[in-house]
């Protein structure tokens, strides 16, 4: 079978660190170009917009899109109007109105789309959801801290205006509550701690809630040093589900459970390959509706300035 021919747009720092990995070991793809407006990828053709790309660069059945929230609606449009299946980067798009209007597109052109909420991903999920589909919930609690500086380098766009600031990666642990759990959340209260010099959070408190009144916490740090916290425990009347490190370890009652060997960037290939030969497409909404309904309820607290 012949491979699938991928274009990626947005040569950054995700993209060197997963994405072409993933592709490069997975058979089922061929990287064949690259569009971008930073350094440009070895070995494949390499084009300065995404434009010049579909226009003269070598055929591609689809587009993998690594570059920043804000801007790249217009960017999967322009896929989608040449017939490419896409694959999306987490957030979908700067704002749910967009995202909503790309699952749309996706189905009237009769292509494949992914939104790759890439922790969904990570080994621990579907045991952790597995186990959680037979008990009886109590209480959820998220702690996602982590140091910007590591992660976002640089990285200007994260504190400007759709660019989400902490619910950047914040927005990885609700992608996994909003997997996880059978009933969709609300978000009753939330606090939004934002630099004197930022458009975007640093620090967040969430409360949310389901029907049946599930208590669910999240405090999310994304200015939080080295020891960083990636981790949700889900208190059960017949036990307590941890999952740390962004969902790769997975403990029941403090003891360590059997988790996949799959890493969550082969897995998201690999989850892209069976939509694409299936005809099908996984757009889920959910985690950036709980993020827009932070940024509606949410009660802003200035602090100090933030500097990379
Ligand atoms: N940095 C990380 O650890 C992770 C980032 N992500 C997500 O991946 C996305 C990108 O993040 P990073 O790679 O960290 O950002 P980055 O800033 O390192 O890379 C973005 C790339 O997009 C390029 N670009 C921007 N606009 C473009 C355009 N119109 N056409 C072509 N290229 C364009 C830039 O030149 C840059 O090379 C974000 O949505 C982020 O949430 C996901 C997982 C982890
Ligand atoms: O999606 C993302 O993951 C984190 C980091 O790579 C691991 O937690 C990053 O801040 C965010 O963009």
């Amino acid at each position: 079978m012949q491979p699938i021919r991928l274009g990626l747009v947005g040569y950054g720092k995700i993209a060197q660190d997963q994405h072409v990995p993933a592709i490069q070991a997975n058979p089922a793809f061929q990287l064949v170009a690259v569009a971008t407006q930073g350094q440009p990828c070895a070995g494949v053709e390499n084009f300065r917009s995404l434009g010049e790309l579909l226009e003269n660069g070598p055929q591609v059945d689809a587009i993998a899109f690594c570059t920043p929230p804000q801007g790249r609606f217009a960017l999967v449009q322009q896929a989608l109007a040449a017939g490419k299946h896409v694959l999306v980067e987490k957030p979908p798009c700067a704002t749910l109105g967009e995202a909503m209007a790309l699952v749309e597109q996706v189905r009237e052109q009769g292509v494949s789309g992914l939104f790759a909420w890439h922790s969904r991903y990570a080994p621990g999920i579907e045991a952790a959801r597995d186990w959680l589909a037979s008990r009886t919930l109590h209480s959820v609690q998220i702690d996602w801290k982590e140091d910007v500086r590591k992660w976002h380098p640089g990285q200007a766009w994260i504190w400007q205006p759709g660019g989400l600031g902490v619910f950047d990666p914040g927005i990885n642990a609700l992608s996994i509550a909003t997997h996880l759990l059978a009933l969709p959340l609300f978000v009753e209260s939330a606090e939004l701690r934002v630099p004197d010099n930022c458009q975007s959070p640093i620090a967040a408190s969430i409360k949310m809630a389901d029907a049946r009144h599930l208590d669910v916490r999240a405090e999310f740090d994304f200015d939080h040093g080295h020891d960083e916290l990636w981790s949700i425990e889900i208190r059960c009347a017949e036990g307590v589900l941890r999952l740390d490190n962004g969902g790769a370890l997975l403990s029941i009652d403090g003891v360590r459970q059997a988790v996949s060997e799959e890493g969550e960037y082969a897995a998201v290939y690999r989850h892209f390959q069976q939509l694409v030969n299936d005809k099908a497409s996984d757009m889920d909404l959910q985690p950036l509706r709980l993020v827009a309904d932070s940024f509606f309820v949410g009660s802003r607290m200035a602090v100090e300035p933030f500097y990379d």
